[in-house]
């Protein structure tokens, strides 16, 4: 149910009635006190001030045309003209139990449907999955997941990084570990390692720096035996992203990945049409595009090189390619990309220019969602102890052994391998929600002892919280399919929980809106807390409590449970049953 639509809708058609010119707009939001209702309109007041007319009066000519009549109990003008709304309980429990067996949460699909192309996780191959990438695929993956349950048409891209000079450098010296016998996926297993080495090598051994360039040549000519290299190294480096995919259990898969290389043949089609329209022009042999829209503060343009004197592509290039074909080959409504922050000026420059040349429509939408870093203990960067780059298993792995610690502790009753299922999904969960409950664009501390609390706002406590709602039917014997009984709002703290679940759609719509899975963090946490408070002041199952109580309350628990279990899913945060 999405009410603050309902809801604008409503007083916008009064406030049409009451002639206020529609662009004023109903301007529906929560209200901040509890003497305010749940809703406030706010548009009354700017009209007023444009119309020149008393606020207060044309307030109430607006209530007078306002028809709520099921929704709301009270409608109440306050302040200067602010219309406060007070919904109905009866209307609220009606919502509820209309949808009790809805899995969808009283989630309408989409009346449009769009399709939504998002560009995520995104490593590059040469090197090791970093913690950037985890970011990505953890935010990436929420919204997608959010988008689809929505109904759209949701198309992933994994725009690896698989191409580029260093690749050279890396099939040399693959060929010459694997000349010494070794086997790829052994000389391959630690990629940093390996990357390092021969990185050293080019640097020492002018001879190898030699034919390391030959080798990127070669490639681009479509050496056979270079390519064959080139896709044993791509091979083996994707099977590392995937084995974090699937501990992270993330929705990517090979189908995704759609890497840069997928694009080379693209790449001179890209010049030319951007030369074709006058926008790259020649600069001491290079194509470059010169952007005035984002120039500095001396007013210089800004520059982007597309193609080196030499003849070779850049990473501006292969994007542009890219957006060329997610405009007109995938007809993308909205290209969304989520990319750390730092890269905000490159998706500036790759945005501007193939509006201007016509990739994408003027009715596409482009959004960089960026993302700030994720910081050590000591507020640096976060490395190894030795500075190295963490490898993203093993933390995922460290991850889930400190939970089997504190499960260990607290389920002595459960088995060792119901432990450690519980372990992997709240080890797990712990670092997604510790990472989605951040504002996305601020930098943040990766903190363990914060994320596995099982108190304040952490997956361990949602999870747990799922569990003892789930609890109740089992202690109470009763299958919750059976709860279909009606939904009574008496108590304050009955009605508190029904709003909430009500507010899911909205939540959920605001999420995919501005790409922000930390709304979504939130008010799971919120509802949550508001469940405890429910079970506090209203028993379920202590024997003086009425059989209709009982039944409503069960099925507002059965609701909670599900709304729940939803929001987490859709953050790709599991569940469990038992805890
Ligand atoms: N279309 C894109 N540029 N996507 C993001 C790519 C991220 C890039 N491979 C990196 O690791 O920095």
């Amino acid at each position: 149910m999405k009410i603050k639509q309902l809801l604008a809708e409503k007083v916008q058609a009064a406030m049409l009635a009451a002639e206020i010119p529609e662009s004023f707009g109903p301007h529906i939001a929560l209200s901040k006190q509890v003497k305010f209702g749940d809703y406030q309109a706010n548009g009354v007041l700017g009209a007023a001030k444009h119309l020149k007319t008393n606020p207060r009066a044309l307030a109430e000519k607006v209530v007078q045309q306002l028809d709520l009549n099921e929704i709301a109990s009270k409608i109440e003008i306050a302040g200067p003209g602010f219309i406060n709304i007070f919904l109905n309980e009866s209307w609220l429990a009606k919502q509820l139990n209309i949808h009790i067996d809805d899995p969808r949460c009283s989630v309408a699909p989409a009346k449009i449907k769009q399709t939504c192309v998002v560009d995520y996780s995104s490593p590059n191959l040469a090197k090791e999955m970093h913690v950037g990438h985890l970011r990505s695929t953890i935010i990436g993956d929420a919204i997608v997941r959010a988008l689809e349950f929505q109904g759209h048409n949701v198309i992933r891209q994994n725009h690896m990084g698989d191409w580029g000079t260093q690749f050279g450098m890396l099939i040399a010296h693959l060929e010459t570990v694997l000349a010494d016998q070794s086997v790829a996926e052994v000389a391959l297993a630690d990629l940093e390692t390996f990357y390092r080495e021969a990185k050293k090598r080019f640097d020492e051994d002018s001879e190898f720096a030699d034919k390391s360039r030959e080798y990127v040549v070669k490639l681009q000519s479509g050496d056979a035996r270079c390519e064959a290299l080139w896709k044993e190294f791509i091979d083996i480096s994707v099977s590392h992203s995937e084995e974090v995919y699937e501990k992270l259990n993330v929705t990517l898969t090979r189908d995704d990945i759609k890497p840069e290389s997928a694009y080379n043949a693209m790449l001179n089609e890209v010049v030319r049409d951007l030369k074709a329209q006058g926008l790259a022009v020649e600069d001491q042999g290079a194509q470059v595009v010169f952007l005035e829209e984002l120039a500095d503060k001396e007013g210089n343009p800004s520059p982007v090189i597309i193609q080196k004197s030499g003849g070779g592509f850049l990473y501006a290039t292969t994007d542009l390619a890219a957006l060329k074909y997610r405009g007109q080959t995938l007809q993308a409504d909205r290209n969304l990309y989520f990319i750390d922050a730092r890269q905000s000026l490159h998706m500036q420059q790759v945005f501007t220019i193939a509006r201007k040349a016509g990739y994408v429509t003027e009715d596409m939408s482009l959004e960089h969602h960026p993302f700030g870093t994720m910081m050590g203990s000591d507020g640096k960067p976060f490395k190894t102890r030795s500075g190295g780059t963490v490898k993203l298993v093993e933390l995922l792995d460290e991850a889930i052994a400190r939970a089997k610690t504190l499960i260990a502790e607290r389920s002595t009753d459960l088995s060792e391998s119901e432990q450690n299922d519980i372990a992997r999904k709240v080890g797990i969960g712990a670092v997604k929600f510790a990472d989605l409950s951040k504002h996305r664009s601020s930098d943040y501390i990766f903190n363990w002892d914060s994320m596995l609390s099982f108190e304040g706002a952490t997956a361990p406590y949602l999870q747990y919280a799922y569990t003892r709602i789930r609890s109740i039917f089992t202690k109470a014997g009763i299958d919750e399919k059976a709860i279909d009984s009606e939904i009574l709002l008496k108590m304050a703290q009955e009605r508190a929980l029904a709003l909430k679940l009500m507010q899911f759609e909205d939540t959920l719509e605001q999420v995919c809106l501005e790409a922000q899975p930390h709304l979504m963090c939130l008010y799971l946490y919120e509802l949550a807390s508001l469940f405890m408070t429910f079970y506090e002041a209203c028993p379920i199952l202590k024997p003086d409590v009425t059989e209709n109580d009982k039944k409503s309350r069960l099925a507002l628990s059965r609701w909670t449970a599900k709304v729940m279990r939803t929001g987490l899913h859709l953050l790709g945060i599991e569940t469990n049953e038992r805890m």
